[in-house]
């Protein structure tokens, strides 16, 4: 019998043997796990993940079966989906010494701090079609697709991962391999140019700075822009008002001579809502990036047993209308106490929790109210209008792709428009 065959009998019969031990294991009552809908034989839940939005598809599900906390499984991979803020402080945070490691993931080990802070910290990024970003850009999407519920089969049937990516029907293998050599890659490249510029004695600035710098002599590039346009015409096209007073704060702080700088962040505090309120209404990772549970743990009653993968529902969360009422519509308002100051609730959910919580928090936060702030000193914003002179209605839907792309520098792929990152839909029309 040639090898490759004896291989695939080999697999078989391991698949076999391992989908029957789960499923004995299951029979044998632990729990009660979080709700969720019932598992079907020897699959598990495999197929009721929530496909096309998946925030919403656990806030449905909370409804249904009446639980902050809701769970499903497939071949005793479990995960758990956290929908309310103070269930995911209690466990990604008071507990968080056994809710901080991360699921196992073909790529993410190389994908996540080595990439970014080889980018961030010493690397001049010249251009946007610098191989490095390009391939971080191709990596950044796959991944993403790899790391969703229920996305990849490889993720919840964890046998899987051992089936060579020449058998039929093994795609997200394939494509995690792919973005590990990728991301291999994007590390390389920044690494050696970094070793070359220091062999030639240049002194490299960090994004950073270089990003500060820039904005405020060369303005933004074309990325940057399209993220400011983005949110610009979804915020403040539709939210005239909102845009008034945000300029008159501004003009008033700098007396339109200069634009404003990240030393009158504290004095701005309109600016500062309307930064909070964004965050709030576009997570753009709604339902953030899994969490592993280390140790069984029971939370209001029902197990979370080691192994499992803890998501956030983030968007659930910043649109929780018991925590801000009117959820979809867009009030910086909200942020202020009755005495007319910035309200405490400074916490951006959309960074996420605990000891995952982003690295890159402090620089987005910065990059993204600077991007506000410059444009609101700058410009109008006004609905484009039609060849006939009437204006165009703003879409103000999200889509499910977004700001963390443009963070890594590329452009809008239509390849791969199933993503779990949010941005505001763009309306034709409106370029
Ligand atoms: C608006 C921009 C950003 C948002 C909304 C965002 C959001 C998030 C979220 C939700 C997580 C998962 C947190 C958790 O597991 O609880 C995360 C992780 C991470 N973010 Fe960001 N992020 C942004 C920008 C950045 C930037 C600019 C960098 C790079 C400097 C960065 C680097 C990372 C890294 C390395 C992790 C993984 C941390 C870990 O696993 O310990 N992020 N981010």
């Amino acid at each position: 019998m040639p090898e490759s065959t004896t291989l695939v009998y080999a697999f078989m019969g391991m698949f076999g043997l391992k989908m029957f031990i789960d499923y004995i294991n299951r029979s044998v009552s632990r729990g009660p796990y979080p709700p969720g809908p019932p598992p079907k034989p020897l699959v598990g839940n495999a197929f009721d993940f929530p496909k096309t939005w998946p925030a919403d598809g656990y806030i449905e599900w909370g409804k249904k079966y009446n639980s902050t906390l809701v769970s499903a499984e497939a071949l005793g991979n479990r995960i758990v989906v956290v929908n309310k803020r103070e269930d995911a402080i209690e466990l990604f945070e008071r507990r968080a010494k056994f809710y901080s490691d991360r699921p196992y993931i073909p790529i993410l080990n190389r994908f996540s701090i080595s990439l970014t802070m080889e980018m961030m910290y010493g690397i001049e990024i010249k251009s946007t079609d610098e191989p490095c970003i390009s391939l971080a850009d191709k990596a950044m999407k796959l991944g993403m697709d790899l790391l969703m519920p229920g996305r990849s089969l490889a993720n919840i049937f964890p046998i899987l991962r051992h089936v060579p990516g020449w058998f039929p029907g093994a795609t997200s293998l394939k494509k995690a391999d792919l973005v590990g050599r990728m991301t291999e890659e994007v590390i390389r490249i920044p690494v050696d140019q970094n070793s070359c510029e220091q062999e030639e004695g240049k002194v490299t600035p960090s994004f950073f700075t270089n990003f500060i710098e820039k904005k405020q002599t060369l303005g933004a590039s074309e990325e940057e822009e399209e993220m400011v346009h983005n949110i610009a015409y979804t915020v403040f096209g539709v939210n005239p008002d909102v845009q008034r007073k945000a300029q008159e704060e501004i003009d008033g702080l700098t007396g339109s001579k200069r634009l404003p700088t990240l030393e009158d962040r504290q004095s701005l505090p309109f600016v500062e809502a309307i930064y909070r309120e964004v965050m709030r209404m576009s997570p753009p990772l709604p339902v953030g990036i899994a969490h592993r549970v280390t140790k069984d743990d029971y939370y209001k009653g029902y197990l979370i047993p080691e192994g499992a993968s803890v998501f956030a529902n983030i968007w659930a969360m910043t649109h929780d209308e018991e925590d801000y009422p009117e959820p979809y519509t867009f009030k910086p308002e909200r942020f202020f106490d009755e005495n007319g100051k910035l309200n405490d609730d400074d916490r951006v959910l959309a960074f996420g929790f605990g000891r995952r919580i982003c690295v890159g928090k402090h620089i987005a936060s910065s990059t993204l109210w600077l991007m506000m702030v410059s444009v609101l000193a700058c410009f109008n914003i006004v609905k484009a209008k039609d060849a006939n002179g009437n204006e165009i209605d703003i879409n103000n839907e999200i889509e499910d792709l977004g700001l963390i792309q443009y963070v890594f520098v590329n452009k809008y792929d239509p390849d791969y428009d199933d993503l779990p990152l949010s941005s505001p839909a763009q309306t034709e029309g409106q370029v």
